[in-house]
Parts: C-alpha cells; structure tokens; sequence
C-alpha cells in the first residue's frame, strides 16, 4: 500500500475535489462515517458516552461528522471544542452548524479541567484535534487536554493521526495522544507509519473516502509500505552456483563474529558459495564456527585487520563473484580504511558496505572528488547504516535525521547513486529515484550486536535466489525481520541473539515460498481497511 505525505495528501484531496468534482463535504462525511465503523467493530454504540474533542480545522470538522453519525446510532455524547468555531471554513462550519441544529452539546472548552468531568465518566474518547494541519509545537490548552485524554484510561479513538504526531515524520511536536485506534483517510500518511507515531497510534485503519485508485494507488507516489515478493522457483537441477556467489570482505583481529554471521546468514537464507576474505591470523577462529565457509586467508596489517597489500587481489576475486559485502568487523585501522575507500569504487559487482565499511566510504564521500567517482561506480551500491552510521554517512545529526527521516533518506540516496537501508523498528529503504519502502517485519529482540551482520548476508543471499538487487535489498529487510519475529516467538524478545536470527533464517525463507501464517499476515499488514 502506498503511504503519503502531508503535501501528497494535499494535492489528493484537491484533485478528488476539482478534477473528480467529488465536493469537500462528501469527503468529510466519508471520513467521519470510516471513524464511526472503526468505532462500531470495537463497541457498542447506542447507550454508550463518548467524549469528542474538536480542533478548529478540518480534523475538528471530521470530528463534528463523528458525533453526528454517534448520535445518529444512539450515541450520547460531549463535544468539546478547543478554539473559536468561527473559524471553521468550508465543510467543517458546515458540520459544527448541523451539529448545532442537531442540539448536540457542543461546548467550547477555555479551560483544560473542564475536560475532566467528561472523561471520567465517558466510554471512549474521539480525538479530532490536529490532524496534517499540526504546524508547531503543542502547547497550552492543547497540550493539557491531551495530557487529560492520556490520563484518562479510556479507548481513544483518533481521527487521521494521534493528535500532535507530525503527518510527514512522525515525530511528537511537544505531547501526543496515545490512541487505541487511528482512522487515517485517503492513504495512511508516513507519520502513521513511522515510529513514535505508528505505535502512538495503536490500530490503523485506513478510509480511502471515495478517492478513485487512479488517485491513491499511483506509481508517481514514491513510498509504499513492502509487501513481501515472491522468490522465483529453485531450480531442481541447481548446483551452488546457481544460486550465487557472494565474496565477505570482513573480519580483523578479535572481530570474529561479524564476519562467521554474514557469510553463514548467506547459506542459512538459500545462498548457494560463501567465501570469506578475512585477515589470515583470523581464519582459524571463524573456521572453528563456520567451517561450511571457503575462506581466503588474506595478508594482515600489525594490527591484525586487512592490509592494504590485497587490493589488486581482491579485486580479481570480486569479478568472479555475483556479491560482494564488505565491512562486517573490518576495524577503523587507517591502512584497512584506505583500502576499503579504493575498492568501493572499484569493485565491478553490486557491492554492500555495513558497519566499518560505511565508516570507510563515509569519510571519503566527505570529499566532493570522491563523492563523484563514487556515484558512476560500476555497478550497485548498497548501504546498511543504523542512524548513527547514517549521521556519519551524511553529515547530520541523529536529530536532524529523525526530524526528517524519508526525506533526508530520499536525499542521501540520490546525491550517493545508492540503495540505503536506514535500519529500526520499521526499517526503511530507500532507492536513487526516490522510492522508499517501509519495512513491518522484526522487532526490538533484534537491537542487538551481529542482527545486522546477519541483514548483509540475507540480502546477498536473496540475490543468489534470483531477485534483481533492488528487490533483493528490500526482500532481505524482510526477510531478515520475518527471522527475528520467528526466533522471538520461540523464545521471546529479551534473550534472543543474532545466533538465533540466524538459526530462523531457513525457517523464514520458506515461509516466504509457502505462504505466511494468518497471525504473521495479520501482524504485517500493519493497516486495515474499512
Ligand atoms: N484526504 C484527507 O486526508 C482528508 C482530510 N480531512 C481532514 O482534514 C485534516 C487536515 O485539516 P486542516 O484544516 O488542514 O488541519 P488540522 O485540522 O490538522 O489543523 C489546522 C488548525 O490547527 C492549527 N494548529 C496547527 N498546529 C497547532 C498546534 N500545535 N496547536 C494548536 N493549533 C494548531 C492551525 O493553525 C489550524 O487552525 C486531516 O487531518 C483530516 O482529518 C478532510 O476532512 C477530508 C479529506
Ligand atoms: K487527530
């Protein structure tokens, strides 16, 4: 399913409205009416009271259209309005007069405790107060109200977005509702979707309001949410090489587990040849553990990482391979830096740069010479950051990041020519013309050390099944996640490790051929529609 920004919404919205000659008040009434049937699946209505709180743009309008349809159900109700009703336009003014007509109790609310009534003896609680119209922090009465409405214990239903999420980042801008349910209209908006927004926003339904899918369905639209793809048949006849070659340049003095988990997570998820180029002084180590691994033993530095010495050898070994990842545990030593920053533009294969390998290339592309020979490098480029490797790949603080994640990651994979996959709950990966997918599966048993050793090694090995490398990088997000949620079901979030992402790799894989459970299904489509 697509997802949209604030701005994209926007020019929906008047599209359906000018082009489509659907009016502005159908669209509201769709959306208050989508509202009132979450509401309905989860409670009975009639007899029931509901505390509805009103902004004074068109989020408040779609919640006037809420108490309308409540009470039309048998609903009792307080309306609250946070602001001068005067300044509804349009549809909204429209709906807060037959509101009033109704003689619903619409009161305007000047003081946050006036809430405090309502919400005590209130069933639920309907959140209209800011939706994709949030420009600013939340402060004052807003800001206590909510306060109120979290306090409350009652199920808060929210209209289009937990009010205070910003639509575009998801980001809190002061204070948020926690809601029990979101109905977000047209198409779910990326605040909805990225955290702490999506998990402010507990259940997410979606209400297309009558849009026509030429409208909300189209390919111009650059972020979707990733549905898993299907993996092309294994051929019975096929020897390991048929299902890829992938070359690990990784490993260095006491670093010996990042590259045993990427080159084992190869074979583990369908790769068919991993070989391992790694300092020689650490092959004995890695082979003890993984000895279903060629290994290429390759000169050290004093230091025990890669010498600079391997280039040109390395380089013949790649142009055998299908995929190369490099960096897993390859230290900050400078000479295995150098060295690192020279075969990233040269490596003739799709490449994947993860942990000190993104440090490498990160300092280069500081440097505008470098940056240029980077993006006409031969063939893909691949980047698996966290946002701390992210920050040092582009420049930016982790604020600044967070402040803006889709696009900062629009930006950093067209200025760089390369996939990036911006690792977290909800992973995102991003591509050079500007699509981004946002990835469901995985969970937080996954922050912890070689989980990410084991993503390099999943997408190289989604390669190996068949998948072209773009698809192959977003698969191997998901695929990777789909893992770490079969190894928490077994044991559970807190004491599972990157050993156990790896053991459910296989597991994983042929779900993702025979079809997922109902429960995983359920859990991945992370929005619902009504
Ligand atoms: N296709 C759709 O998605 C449709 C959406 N609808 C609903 O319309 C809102 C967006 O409406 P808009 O009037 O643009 O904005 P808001 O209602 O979110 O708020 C505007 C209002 O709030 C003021 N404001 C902004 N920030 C703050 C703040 N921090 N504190 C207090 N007040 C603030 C701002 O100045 C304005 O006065 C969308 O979310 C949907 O719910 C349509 O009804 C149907 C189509
Ligand atoms: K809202």
């Amino acid at each position: 399913m697509k997802v949209s920004t604030v701005a994209e919404m926007r020019a929906m919205d008047r599209a359906a409205i000018e082009e489509y000659g659907i009016p502005e008040l159908l669209l509201m009434e769709n959306a208050g009416l989508a509202a009132c049937q979450v509401i309905e699946r989860r409670m009975e209505i009639a007899g029931h009271t509901f505390a509805i709180f009103c902004g004074v743009g068109n989020n408040g309008g779609d919640g006037l259209v809420v108490a309308r349809q409540l009470h039309a159900r048998g609903g009792r109700l307080h309306v609250f309005i946070l602001g001068d009703p005067d300044r509804y336009q349009g549809a909204a003014a429209v709906n807060y007069q037959a509101a009033r007509r109704l003689g619903l109790e619409v009161v305007r609310l000047e003081q946050a405790d006036g809430a405090v009534p309502a919400l005590a003896t209130c069933d639920a609680v309907v959140d209209a107060l800011l939706g994709t119209g949030l420009t600013r922090d939340v402060t004052g009465l807003y800001a206590a109200v909510i306060a109120h409405i979290n306090a409350s214990g009652k199920p808060v239903f929210s209209i289009d977005i937990p009010s205070g999420v910003n639509g575009d980042t998801g980001q809190v801008m002061g204070v948020a509702v926690q809601a029990t349910a979101t109905i977000t209209f047209g198409l779910p908006k990326v605040g909805n979707l990225l955290y702490p927004g999506y998990g402010l926003g507990g259940e997410l339904w979606v209400s297309h309001i009558s849009f026509p899918p030429a409208l909300y369905d189209r390919a111009e639209l650059p972020i979707a949410i990733h549905t898993p793809l299907s993996l092309p048949p294994r051929p019975p006849d096929g020897h390991k090489g048929t299902f890829g070659q992938a070359l690990f340049i990784a490993g260095a003095a006491n670093y010996y587990g990042a590259p045993y988990y990427a080159a084992a997570s190869f074979l583990r998820a369908g790769g068919g040849y991993a070989r391992l180029a790694a300092p020689a002084p650490v092959v004995p180590h890695i082979a003890a553990v993984g000895n279903e691994i060629v290994f290429l033993p390759q000169a050290a530095t004093d230091a025990g990482s890669l010498a600079y010495g391997n280039k040109e050898e390395l380089l013949e070994l790649c142009g055998r391979m299908d995929f190369v990842v490099m960096g897993p545990g390859l230290s900050l030593h400078e000479e295995t830096q150098q060295l690192v920053r020279e075969l990233a533009l040269a490596i003739d294969r799709p490449l994947l740069l993860d942990g000190d390998g993104i440090t490498a290339v990160a300092h280069g592309l500081a440097d505008e010479g470098y940056r240029v020979a980077f993006r006409q490098a031969p063939a893909p480029r691949i980047f698996t950051p966290h946002l701390g490797e992210m920050a040092r790949l582009t420049g930016l603080s982790t604020a600044q990041l967070l402040a803006d994640r889709i696009q900062r990651l629009q930006h950093a994979c067209a200025d760089f020519n390369a996939i990036i996959v911006l690792k977290g709950a909800h992973s995102l990966v991003g591509y050079p013309d500007g699509r981004v997918f946002i990835n469901t599966s995985g969970n937080s048993g996954m922050a912890t050390a070689g989980s990410g050793d084991v993503l390099t090694g999943t997408i190289a090995a989604m390669t190996g099944l068949g998948l072209p490398v773009d698809e192959a990088v977003r698969q191997g997000v998901f695929v990777h996640g789909l893992a770490g949620d079969l190894a928490a079901q077994a044991m559970g979030e807190d004491g599972m490790t990157a050993r156990d992402v790896l053991a459910h790799l296989p597991q994983a894989v042929r779900l993702c051929r025979q079809g997922l459970p109902p429960e995983l299904q359920h859990r991945y489509n992370v929005v619902r529609r009504v």
